[in-house]
């Protein structure tokens, strides 16, 4: 057997200002940085940027074989908890091997076909009250209205609407639990006053107060918000959670699930606004449908199917994963040691040209028969990870964001220049820094 190779060292060109690295390079440009190291460096390439030393893991057979985990090496707490603080602690991605098998396999029941359907039944209304304020013909930032509208459809789906909260206490919970969600790109990463991680902890205190409190009646009637459904879902040997492990599960799920959906719908909006044959098909495809399709009706929608599938290669909301190495292990025969962060590259792999054509150009049709090149690796196409922390929430971040589409199109039509590019913020997920301005027009 050959000997593993060493991480190679970072040429001096590549390290940056002290201290900094590369870290205002990654801000500019990822997927430049990103290709920068893979051409120096191959898929498992040293990085250096704001004070600590990482590896890059870059390619589908890099990502693949830490996201396989096959000889356990790669934890997620550890990588985690660095980049979005404590705040989520407890939360399904930020628990490890035997833990967090035990308890994915009791979250699963959360997301079982029956319970989808009953998910998908409160998204109709949720939707339809959160547009009622958009007005047409006004110019407005698309991305913060669509931010508000998946907040809104959360509070529904995911706590039932909180019944017995009044407006103020319910937005004073919104604004704690945006303050966790914001406290990963804080600067100072410690209990300060005035700072993001100050207001975060904090905030994690309310968002705990708050579902600690309605708790009881929550395991006391079943009903079919997430809230409720975590309260009594139980395995066959009759595991279930704990009412610690209940508000762990639910600041963590509303986290995964709000930026990540927002991004999407935002990005598909973009799109659709600069190709208007597509957002023509799949208009056609919606209103041949009717207003509120139950789940096999918006899984049958093949043209917004297709767009969704495009926006998450092109703007992957999740462009990289991290890990921390807990023992040796070797990826792409590089010895990577025990205590090495790393970041797996997902967003680099999803425009490599090696796997797709024209990698930068929205073209929906390539993930459609008989081109289907997210078959071109096991690993080409992976905006919800892999392995077993592969994102357990995929087939319901898919029919939310099909429904917001579905009534978004079946209301309105929208275009958007087609030299726009977005103003990316990197800080933490990708977002459009200008809130994406757009004009929306009622249908005739
Ligand atoms: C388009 C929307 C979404 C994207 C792109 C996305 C992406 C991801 C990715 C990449 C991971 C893997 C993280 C890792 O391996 O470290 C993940 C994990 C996870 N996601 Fe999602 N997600 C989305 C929506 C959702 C929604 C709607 C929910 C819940 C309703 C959710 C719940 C979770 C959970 C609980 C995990 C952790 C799974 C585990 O560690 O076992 N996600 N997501």
């Amino acid at each position: 057997m050959r000997e593993p190779h060493q991480i190679a060292t970072l040429r001096r060109a590549d390290r940056g200002l002290p201290w900094v690295g590369g870290f205002f390079d990654y801000q500019r440009d990822p997927v430049r940085l990103y290709r920068r190291h893979y051409d120096n460096y191959g898929p498992v390439a040293p990085s250096y940027m704001l004070g600590r030393t990482s590896v890059m893991l870059l390619g589908p057979d890099a990502c693949g074989e830490a996201l396989q985990n096959r000889d356990k090496a790669f934890a997620n707490e550890p990588a985690w908890s660095q980049l979005v603080g404590p705040f989520f602690h407890g939360g399904l991605m930020l628990i490890d091997f035997d833990v967090h098998h035990g308890h994915r396999r009791i979250m699963q029941e959360a997301f079982t076909p029956a319970r989808l359907d009953g998910y998908t039944r409160r998204l109709h209304p949720a939707i339809e009250q959160g547009l009622r304020g958009w007005e047409s013909g006004k110019r407005f930032p698309a991305h913060w209205r669509l931010k508000q509208l998946t907040l809104d459809i959360a509070a529904d789906l995911f706590m039932g609407g909180a019944r017995d909260t009044g407006p103020a206490e319910m937005a004073r919970v919104n604004r704690a639990f945006l303050a966790c969600v914001q406290a990963a790109a804080g600067i100072v990463r410690a209990d300060v006053p005035f700072t993001r991680w100050g207001r975060a902890y904090r905030a994690r205190r309310v968002l705990e107060g708050f579902l600690r409190g309605y708790l009881p009646a929550k395991r006391a009637t079943r009903t079919d918000d997430i809230f409720s459904v975590l309260c009594h879902i139980e395995t066959e040997d009759g595991d279930r959670f704990s009412d610690d492990d209940v508000i762990n599960h639910m600041i963590f799920l509303m986290m995964a699930a709000h930026d990540t959906s927002t991004i999407t719908t935002s990005t598909i909006l973009q799109y659709l606004g600069q190709y208007p044959q597509w957002q023509e098909r799949c208009r056609a495809e919606a209103l041949a449908l009717g207003p509120a399709p139950d789940r096999a009706g918006l899984e049958s929608l093949t043209a917004i199917d297709l767009v969704m599938r495009e926006a998450l290669r092109l703007r992957a909301p999740v462009p990289v994963l991290v890990r921390y190495t807990v023992k040796d292990t070797t990826v792409q025969g590089v010895r990577i040691p025990a205590g090495t962060m790393c970041a797996v590259g997902i967003q680099f792999t999803h425009l490599m040209e090696e796997y797709w054509t024209n990698p930068m150009v929205f073209d929906p049709e390539r993930f459609a028969e008989p081109r289907r090149e997210d078959r071109s690796h096991r690993f080409a196409w992976e905006p919800f990870g892999g392995g077993v922390h592969k994102c357990i929430g995929l087939y319901f971040a898919g029919l939310e964001v099909k429904a917001i589409m579905h009534h978004l199109l079946r209301r309105y039509h929208w275009s958007v220049d087609p030299a726009y590019l977005p103003p990316l913020d990197h800080h933490s997920l990708p977002f459009p820094k200008d809130g994406q301005p757009i004009v929306l027009l009622e249908n005739a």
